[in-house]
């Protein structure tokens, strides 16, 4: 049954979540602080680069609004799913001022009819609790001698960047958590059609062959919460382990690529998320290993599991600049390309990118930096306004002249790059893979000396 659903935050997840949920058919409001944000989306416009989502918001029109006022989405919603930013502040913990803030303005606005408020935001163990005394003080302060009629609810998210609308339309699992079970229920109804698959799949996404149904996972609070980070955690250790496992490769002279193969083929293990090169980036894994680690201290507890695939993943990324060191002997004066700049393909996303925290070694070593990245170059240049004269239109002008070039984002384009025509304009042609994606045979049949992170490189 369509219900009235209120997002608020409409930034990846948010969106996404709004979009998505409107294409099943419920009536969704999305409500943001950013002006600019909702008049982009009003104008049909989608602030964020996410394959397919356009498409999908134009299928979805009919039932999606945009505002940035709180008691437009707010005061008639069977469900308001916070959706807010929860960057790490620094010390680590998770910064929660706008996830106050959104309580905050739920808390003034919801009506009198039942109202499920969800945490879909990312936020430590405890906080839901946290969040619903939040939105109790508020709806009291400005509803005097009115019981608030809400619960709370904790619906972790699981979507990747890049293929955000795949993974919330065919879930590997929906996880509700609540300790009402009213609000359970009105959850698993929102989530019905993915849960029993019942929506016809958009044509530019059909629905993957021997999709069964989506498991749905209904628990107390704390564990939804857990969940999450728990989930998160294990990724980027399985990322960091098999880095690890890299650099011995290297030593031993092993093929990681077959090592990851054979290693992974193991249905225990999985081959997924065994993919060596420079470590993972992005907005979630740093912020939330770090949050593991900080909330378990909090109950005296160490997590020496994560905070070492944390480091790893640090060493991961001074290893391009070890790299480079090897081949070009002194780094300062050279040149060097970097190609592509977001923390993976298909997002425009640059939080905690790979590429960046590399290309400021590399220039603090006094190296001239060249960048370029299919879609995220006018983000750099408003994000990192420092690193702006570094970017330039096409991959060939960054390799013209250039000592070396690093593939930090393996956008398909990358592969598909005509490398025989580009070996030589460079001075020397050097391609640090550090994503392990190019045909190491391929490139140096074009008259490159190619390398790679953590790999078995051939001496000079
Ligand atoms: N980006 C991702 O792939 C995933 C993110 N998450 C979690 O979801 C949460 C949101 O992440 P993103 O969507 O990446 O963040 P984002 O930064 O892309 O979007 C957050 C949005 O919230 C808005 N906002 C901030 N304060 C507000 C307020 N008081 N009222 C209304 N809107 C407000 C901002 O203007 C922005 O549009 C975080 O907790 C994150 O850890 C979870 C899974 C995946
Ligand atoms: O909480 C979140 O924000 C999300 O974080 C990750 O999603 P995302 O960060 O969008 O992207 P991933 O595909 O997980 O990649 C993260 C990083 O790990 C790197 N990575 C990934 C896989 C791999 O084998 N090796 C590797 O280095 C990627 O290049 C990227 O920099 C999780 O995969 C999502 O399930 C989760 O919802």
């Amino acid at each position: 049954m369509a219900q009235k659903i209120c997002i608020v935050g409409t930034g990846y997840v948010g969106l996404t979540t709004g979009i998505c949920l409107a294409f099943l058919g419920h009536e969704v409001t999305c409500v943001d602080v950013d002006q600019a944000k909702i008049s982009a989306l009003h104008a049909g416009d989608v602030p964020i680069y996410e394959p397919h989502l356009r498409e999908l918001m134009a299928l979805a029109a009919e039932n999606l609004s945009f505002t940035t006022s709180y008691a437009d989405g707010v005061a008639d919603a069977d469900v308001v799913f916070i959706a807010v930013n929860t960057p790490t502040a620094a010390d680590g913990s998770p910064d929660l001022r706008y996830l106050r803030a959104a309580a905050q303005s739920i808390g003034e606005t919801l009506g009198d009819r039942f109202t499920v408020v969800v945490n879909k935001s990312t936020v430590p163990i405890g906080s839901g609790n946290w969040v619903g005394a939040i939105v109790r003080d508020f709806f009291e302060a400005t509803h005097p001698g009115t019981p608030g009629n809400f619960q709370l609810a904790s619906n972790p998210e699981f979507l990747r960047e890049g293929t955000a609308i795949g993974d919330t339309l065919y879930a590997d699992r929906v996880v509700v958590g609540s300790d009402d079970p009213r609000a359970l229920e009105v959850l698993s109804n929102v989530y019905r059609p993915i849960l029993d698959q019942t929506f016809t799949p958009p044509a530019f996404l059909p629905r993957p062959e021997n999709f069964g149904v989506v498991p749905l996972v209904s628990t107390d609070l704390a564990s939804a919460e857990l969940i999450k980070y728990a989930a998160n955690s294990f990724l980027a250790l399985k990322i960091s382990y098999i880095n690890e496992i890299a650099q011995l490769a290297e030593r031993v002279g092993a093929d990681i690529a077959q090592v990851a193969l054979g290693t992974g083929l193991d249905t225990r293990i999985g081959r997924r998320f065994l993919g060596a090169g420079i470590g993972w980036g992005g907005s979630c894994f740093g912020k939330d290993t770090a949050a593991l680690i900080t909330t378990a201290r909090e109950y005296k507890l160490d997590m020496p599991i994560v905070a070492a695939a944390r480091e790893t993943n640090q060493r991961q990324r001074e290893l391009v600049v070890e790299k480079l060191l090897e081949e070009l002997r002194i780094i300062k004066g050279c040149t060097i390309g970097i190609l592509g700049l977001a923390f993976k393909p298909d997002t425009d996303d640059l939080r905690d990118a790979p590429a960046i925290d590399i290309a400021q070694r590399l220039i603090s070593r006094g190296a001239r930096v060249r960048l370029h990245d299919p879609v995220a170059m006018g983000r750099l240049a408003r994000e990192f306004p420092e690193l702006a004269d570094c970017l330039r239109d096409e991959p060939a002008e960054v390799v013209t002249g250039a000592d070396a070039v690093v593939l930090a984002t393996e956008w398909a384009q990358y592969r598909q790059l005509d490398w025989k025509a580009l070996a030589p304009l460079m001075r020397s042609p050097i391609l640090l893979d550090g994503r392990h994606t190019l045909d190491r045979q391929r490139l140096t049949a074009a008259g490159f000396r190619y390398i790679a992170v953590a790999a078995w490189n051939p001496p000079r």
